[in-house]
């Protein structure tokens, strides 16, 4: 065991960042001690698990430094046991060099980060200081204390992130420059929804947020990717530093070393100066590879040396340089098919999906989707100026509850702009949503959802005071949308395809509909309205003037 030492020529001045090194090796535990005491932090050691548990019991350190075999259990047995008591010590595991396994079994069990055998101190020192949420070889700042002592990490105020667009050269400047109104809300605050599967993905981001693990988010497009990922960003420890975001599928592929490595001024012709690429430009920071499903067999192999290395080589450059990045990545494609198909490296994979957080499709969580809509109107009523912000009525909003949402939260954004546009008023209608003819054209009997209307979106701005509540709602329901079809069968002359298309409805799904709800249409094109019945599947049991002839083709 040992404490800061005066004696340690050029040491960094005092720090309050105690950190605690376990290693059943007497000289390589010197060297760790030697080596982080010239940073300026406190240090204590031992040699086993044992008594790493007996110091932790002791007291509150800033870091955990253990190496993988010990002689009693193994590090990750320690790290499983800080994380069991909840302590918030950063964990740090050293592992045999090649022993991959070890290294992301440490990362999955929450780990902050790793080291391989034989320890490159320049990356010790920058892997520890990093964990700490400062810059190695800066000059130690006392952290906020918490009760017992704790170090909290840094926590800044998020700085504007970045996104670069494909061919853009990298430069300082660039990275500054800020995103607009939507960075100026924390991504966190901007992602709507307390369905089951986000409050995963919420506690996810917090508890990844934490080390550096690489980070794998699968979904659909448009499901909040990006969103998830600066999240992960502005709540870890590099908050204060870079986020840059790349979309690996529109870089032409031999621009893609240059944008990613930066270059050497005289590389190649047109390469009047140095320039920085993607992983400098995010040092201490995060890099977002976007679509890394796309990135090129030549590239994906570039992409991993520089993971496991931590270093950069740019174009015409002959040294690497060290690189502190935290890789975030993204895809909608099944990573693991592209694998067995040939077209994505088994090895970089393995790399990145050490932590995978799945977002589910908007059809998957719909209990959220009367609040995102709320919520986005707002936005719009705010970004144009506009009080009170439009509402959607009950009947728009169970229509939309029914729809698939192909392009997911971002297809529902644009949606309510247009919707915004074309309805004129606070309460937007069905006819405004103007959603395309084949949207319900797999919806049938088995398919249909009841609406969950919370009061506060359905109820429509203009209501004095609320509508009773009705005694049952699945007839409710039915009589307001009985009534929609008949106003719309009246406004076509009782056309049903053309009163279906109207409303967003396939000609199929119109019969159903009318069937269901006892509403008829003669030949001489009369309307009339009874009780319902569950219709046959094809609903060829009600007939308009729009039906063509048995047997004839449409
Ligand atoms: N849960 C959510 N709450 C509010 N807005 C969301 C949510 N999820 C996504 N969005 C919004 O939807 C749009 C698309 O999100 P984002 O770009 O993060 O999706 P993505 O999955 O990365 O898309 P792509 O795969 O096309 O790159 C953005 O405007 C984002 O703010």
């Amino acid at each position: 065991m040992s404490t800061p030492s005066p004696l340690v020529p050029g040491a960094a001045p005092a720090s309050h960042y105690s950190l605690l090194v376990v290693d059943d090796e007497p000289d390589l535990r010197t060297l760790y001690e030697l080596t982080l005491l010239r940073e300026g932090y406190d240090i204590e050691t031992a040699g086993s698990v044992e008594d790493a548990w007996q110091l932790l019991a002791g007291r509150t350190y800033s870091a955990v430094i253990t190496d993988m075999r010990l002689p009693d259990g193994t590090g990750l047995e320690l790290l499983q046991r800080i994380e069991a008591a909840g302590r918030r010590e950063k964990t740090i595991v050293i592992t045999a060099y090649g022993s991959a396994d070890n290294a992301v079994e440490a990362l999955k069990a929450g780990a902050y980060d790793y080291l391989t055998k034989p320890v490159d101190l320049k990356q010790f020192r920058s892997v520890v200081a990093s964990a700490l949420g400062r810059s190695a070889g800066l000059p130690t700042v006392q952290p906020e204390r918490l009760p017992g002592g704790k170090s909290p990490g840094a926590r800044a105020t998020p700085p504007a992130a970045t996104t670069i667009a494909p061919g853009a050269t990298v430069t300082p400047k660039v990275v500054a420059v800020p995103r607009g109104r939507a960075a100026e809300r924390s991504a966190m605050a901007r992602m709507i929804g307390s369905s089951a599967p986000m409050q995963q993905v919420r506690a996810l981001i917090e508890k990844v947020a934490r080390s550096m693990a690489p980070v794998l988010v699968q979904g659909e497009s448009g499901t909040g990717k990006e969103l998830v990922a600066r999240s992960i960003h502005e709540v870890s420890a590099r908050a204060a530093q870079p986020f840059i975001a790349v979309n690996c599928g529109a870089i032409p592929e031999n621009l893609l070393e240059a944008e990613f490595f930066g270059y050497r001024k005289g590389a190649f012709t047109g390469a009047q100066e140095d320039r920085d690429g993607f992983f400098q430009a995010a040092r201490g920071g995060t890099l977002f590879l976007d679509e890394i499903g796309d990135l090129p067999l030549s590239m994906q192999s570039k992409l991993l040396r520089s993971i496991q290395e931590r270093s950069v080589r740019a174009v015409g450059a002959t040294a690497e340089v060290p690189v502190d990045v935290r890789i975030v990545s993204a895809t909608h494609k099944n990573l693991g098919a592209e694998v067995q198909a040939g077209r994505f490296r088994q090895d970089l994979y393995y790399r990145l999906n050490v932590i995978q957080i799945r977002i589910p499709a908007l059809r998957e969580r719909l209990e959220d989707l009367p609040t995102i809509c709320e919520r986005v109107l707002e936005r719009i009523a705010a970004e144009a100026g506009v009080s009170p912000a439009p509402q959607l009525s009950r009947e728009a909003l169970a229509l939309l509850l029914r729809y698939a949402f192909p392009g997911n939260v971002r297809e529902l954004e644009n949606l309510l702009h247009r919707a915004v546009a074309l309805a004129g008023t606070d309460v937007i209608g069905i006819v405004d949503l103007d959603l395309p003819d084949d949207a319900f054209e797999d919806s049938g009997p088995g398919d249909w959802v009841e609406p969950v209307l919370p009061e506060v979106v359905a109820a429509p701005a203009v209501a004095a005071s609320p509508a009773p509540l009705p005694s049952d709602l699945a007839l409710h329901l039915d009589e307001i949308e009985r009534d929609i079809l008949v106003r719309a069968l009246e406004q076509h002359r009782c056309n049903r395809t053309a009163a279906g298309a109207s409303l967003g409805l396939t000609l199929r799904q119109m019969r159903y509909r009318m069937a269901r709800l006892g509403i008829q249409v003669a030949e001489h094109g009369t309307m009339t309205v009874g009780a319902g019945e569950v219709p046959a599947e094809d609903g060829a049991d009600s007939f308009g003037v729009d039906d063509p002839p048995h047997g004839a083709q449409r």
